[in-house]
């Protein structure tokens, strides 16, 4: 019956080892820590399987403390619960202490009165008393989720999984066939295994031969010896059935993984072929075609996606707002017009941005267009150049923000909504684009920001001689009158506010004593 020993010891192990690799601390079997919330502990006593070996003298006894999390807790009205009498008030509440609770009753005792070395002359094996340990597995499961959830490798735990599953389903398998051989009697046959000899009587050759015999049995690759009887036919043909089974969800679910874990670099593969293909019936052009190309490496060796906000579109806008926040935010602080503001603007604008990636002397803008976005850089250099295509006004480097002139409809600018000027990428540029409406509607609370960017377009128009100074003065005279008058019309309100509160504090005194009066008229 050493099959059985092994086969019930290393389901506990097996358990052991896969929740060590959470957290593992030795600890003593105490009653407080059993009630202690999540926290799981487990003994495990594993005898040896060695005929040779004291009967209760184990190997090893292990107590092991396994949690769930790295701290104990769950949530009461949305807030993390901490505190240890609560945490054992909850355990208690749920349906999952009793089964921990079997799982550590210490039915090891038995083996006062049943030794485990009985397992040669007895069946079940004494061993069997140990599996309440089993009762641990929805724990184990449990564990398995959470992890799944927190690692930040999903695909690799995953993998892992399964491959622990197919050892365990092997190893499981191998005590069967152990056990089998072992009922059938040893050597009896060819099939079953020979103790016979003193390489293959020792524990490691047992294990070993059988775990081997399990692999080829369930990998279906066969070459084992044939059987011999009607249950060795059947044990084998109900191991084949099931090693086609079990490999067919195995390898399904692995090649699902893998293909999961390049599903980014896949699409974005696909998005390219379909691209090339396009190009190639449309006949664009050999130098158009390698400069797409060239776009495609370029984003991808950047930014690994092509549509970044659709990596995020499952987030709410605050979340979003973070995390653009923190990936776009240095470039933010480099803008000049962005360094002061509110940081209720910052996060208005950043939810807005949308990255856009220019190719080597891609124009941005063309001087005449309509202007509809304004630009940030984030990373690159470009070139605001004249008409000719030559004259290089400005270069343009991380932090710059341009564009805004043609967006901010200020008044007097000469060209209307047109664009000022020509702005080209030197090499590859990433930009953050900024449509008119969004700029607009995130400026109307800013008005300080606002400011800034448009002294900054008048100094451009200025410079240019395309801002009609009259229309400007007259525009912004005329904005500060009605920003005076609002503010006049707000004191008046405010002092018309003071006024109708102490009227009403006169008048309610008033209305008292004339109460008080009257009934002092009545009492007469
Ligand atoms: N001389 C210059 N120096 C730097 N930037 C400029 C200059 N002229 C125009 N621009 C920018 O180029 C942009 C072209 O489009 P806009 O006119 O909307 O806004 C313009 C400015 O932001």
């Amino acid at each position: 019956m050493t099959a059985f020993t092994i086969l019930v010891n290393n389901i506990l192990i097996y358990v052991m080892i896969v929740k060590t690799i959470k957290d593992l601390t030795l600890i003593t079997l105490d009653a407080s820590r059993l009630m202690s919330g999540p926290i799981l502990d487990s003994g495990f006593l594993i005898y040896g399987a060695d005929r040779s070996q004291p009967a209760l003298r184990p190997r090893l006894w292990a107590h092991c403390t396994f949690r769930s999390g790295s701290n104990p807790r769950y949530l009461e009205q949305g807030l993390l619960v901490t505190n240890s009498r609560k945490l054992r008030a909850h355990y208690f509440q749920t349906k999952q202490w009793r089964s921990d609770f079997l799982a550590l009753i210490p039915t090891d005792v038995a083996y006062i009165w049943w030794p485990p070395y009985e397992c040669d002359v007895k069946v079940p094996c004494p061993i069997i008393v140990r599996l309440n340990r089993l009762f641990k597995l929805p724990r184990l499961w449990e564990w398995f989720e959470r992890t799944e959830t927190d690692t930040n490798y999903p695909n690799v735990f995953r993998i892992c999984k399964v491959v622990l599953a197919i050892l365990v389903l092997i190893h499981w398998n191998a005590c069967l066939y152990f056990a089998i051989s072992y009922a059938i009697g040893f050597g009896i046959d060819n099939w079953v295994y020979n103790l016979d000899g003193p390489k293959n009587s020792t524990l490691a050759r047992q294990y070993i031969y059988s775990f081997y015999w399990s692999t080829l049995t369930l990998t279906t690759i066969g070459e084992t010896p044939v059987p011999e009887n009607d249950a060795e036919y059947l044990f084998v043909v109900a191991d084949f059935l099931a090693g086609v089974l079990i490999f067919a969800t195995i390898v399904g679910n692995i090649g699902s993984m893998i293909s999961n874990m390049n599903v980014a670099r896949v699409d974005f593969q696909n998005r390219m072929d379909g691209v090339k293909q396009y190009m190639a019936f449309r006949k664009v052009g050999r130098e158009l075609e390698a400069r797409v190309i060239r776009w495609f490496a370029y984003t991808w060796a950047e930014s690994g996606a092509l549509d970044e906000e659709r990596v995020l579109s499952a987030l709410p806008d605050k979340l979003k707002a973070e995390i653009a926040i923190r990936v776009h935010l240095e470039t933010l602080r480099k803008v000049r017009i962005f360094q002061d503001c509110e940081p209720g603007l910052l996060e208005a604008l950043v939810l807005k941005l949308r990255l856009q990636v220019f190719s080597p002397g891609d124009y941005i803008c063309r001087k005449g267009d309509v202007g509809k976005e304004m630009y940030i850089v984030k990373r690159g250099r470009l070139q605001v150049v004249a008409d000719d295509g030559v004259t290089v006004l400005a270069t343009l480097g991380a932090g710059s923000v341009f564009g805004e002139v043609s967006v901010l409809d200020i008044a007097g600018n000469r060209t209307g909504n047109r664009r000022t000027a020509n702005v080209r990428s030197l090499g590859y540029s990433d930009l953050f684009c900024l449509a008119k409406d969004d700029l607009l509607v995130a400026l109307a609370d800013y008005p300080e920001a606002r400011a800034t960017l448009t002294e900054r377009g008048c100094q451009l128009l200025r410079k240019d001689g395309l801002l009609d100074e009259e229309v400007f003065k007259k525009a912004r005279e005329t904005q500060d009158s009605v920003l005076d008058s609002i503010k006049k019309l707000e004191n008046t309100v405010e002092i018309l506010q003071t006024r109708l509160a102490r009227l009403l504090a006169e008048f309610s005194a008033s209305q008292a004593k004339l109460k008080q009066r009257l009934t002092r008229l009545e009492l007469r």
